[in-house]
């Protein structure tokens, strides 16, 4: 199986604290994949390893066959990778469609061409529109940013984040601080985006329910180290998994 992401080895210590420990994580392309585990067992840090928000003490990561482990943020997004964060990047006095124009013209490589053709602009526009059917914001394109929902910003979010056509999406817990009632809307963008085919995507989350709905394969760090890895079924069924998260996690009631 052809892997998009592959880490050797991969470790970080912020000083005595081994916060990741020789984690080999591989992602195949065009599948689901769910980073779980309990608070503090490393997963926001482990997509600041992949993500070139922190560089790793050891080891490599390597993306689409290219070892990217001393590039930039901005040169990992232009090799297709994109990340969201746990809170919201939005410019909240601009309206939703300019946030996500906006995001679509960041990566039009004519950006300061000398003929900014009216065409060019009205295609960006159409794309920006498709942006936010696929987010389900159509119809709050003309609402200032700042106005909408926390729920909705999220939305937005992740909008701007397609608008940088990534290869590899790394959701970070998109229904952190979210309400309960506005966490099936965000449910059915993820997988909208899931439904096409060319996506890869790891997600943190939670939210078991929404983990095994969604995953093809689940990968469960520990103590910054890779404790289990497979199938969803395989993993709620592994003995170590469950005494990680010191029973209650995995009762039938969260399935
Ligand atoms: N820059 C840093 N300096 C020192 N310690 C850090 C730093 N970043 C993370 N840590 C520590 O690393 C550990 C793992 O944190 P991390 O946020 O990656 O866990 P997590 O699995 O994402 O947790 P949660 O599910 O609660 O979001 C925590 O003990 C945290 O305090």
């Amino acid at each position: 199986m052809e892997h998009i992401l592959e880490t050797k080895q991969l470790s970080v210590s912020f000083g005595e604290h081994h916060v990741i420990q020789k984690v080999n994580f591989n992602v195949p392309k065009g599948k689901f994949i769910s980073i779980i585990g309990p608070n503090g067992a490393g997963k926001t840090t482990l997509f600041n390893l992949l993500s070139g928000q922190i560089p790793p003490t050891e080891g490599e990561i390597h993306f689409k066959n290219n070892n990217i482990t001393k590039l930039s943020i901005a040169e990992r997004t232009r090799l297709g990778m994109g990340r969201s964060f746990q809170q919201t990047n939005i410019f909240p006095e601009l309206t939703v469609l300019e946030n996500v124009r906006m995001a679509v013209q960041s990566t039009a490589k004519d950006l300061y061409s000398l003929f900014p053709m009216p065409a060019k602009l009205r295609a960006q526009q159409e794309e920006a529109k498709k942006l936010l059917e696929t987010v389900f914001l159509q119809d709050k394109s003309e609402f200032l940013a700042a106005n909408l929902a926390h729920g909705e910003k999220r939305k937005l979010e992740i909008a701007m984040l397609l608008a940088l056509k990534p290869e590899l999406l790394l959701l970070d817990e998109p229904t952190a601080g979210i309400s309960v009632e506005e966490v099936p809307a965000i449910l059915k963008v993820i997988e909208n985006i899931k439904s096409d085919d060319k996506n890869t995507i790891v997600l943190i989350e939670h939210k078991m329910e929404m983990v095994l709905h969604l995953s093809d394969y689940l990968v469960v760090l520990f103590n910054g180290e890779l404790l289990a890895e497979g199938e969803p079924e395989k993993i709620m069924d592994d003995e170590r998994v469950q005494s990680a998260y010191l029973g209650g996690f995995f009762h039938a009631d969260s399935k």
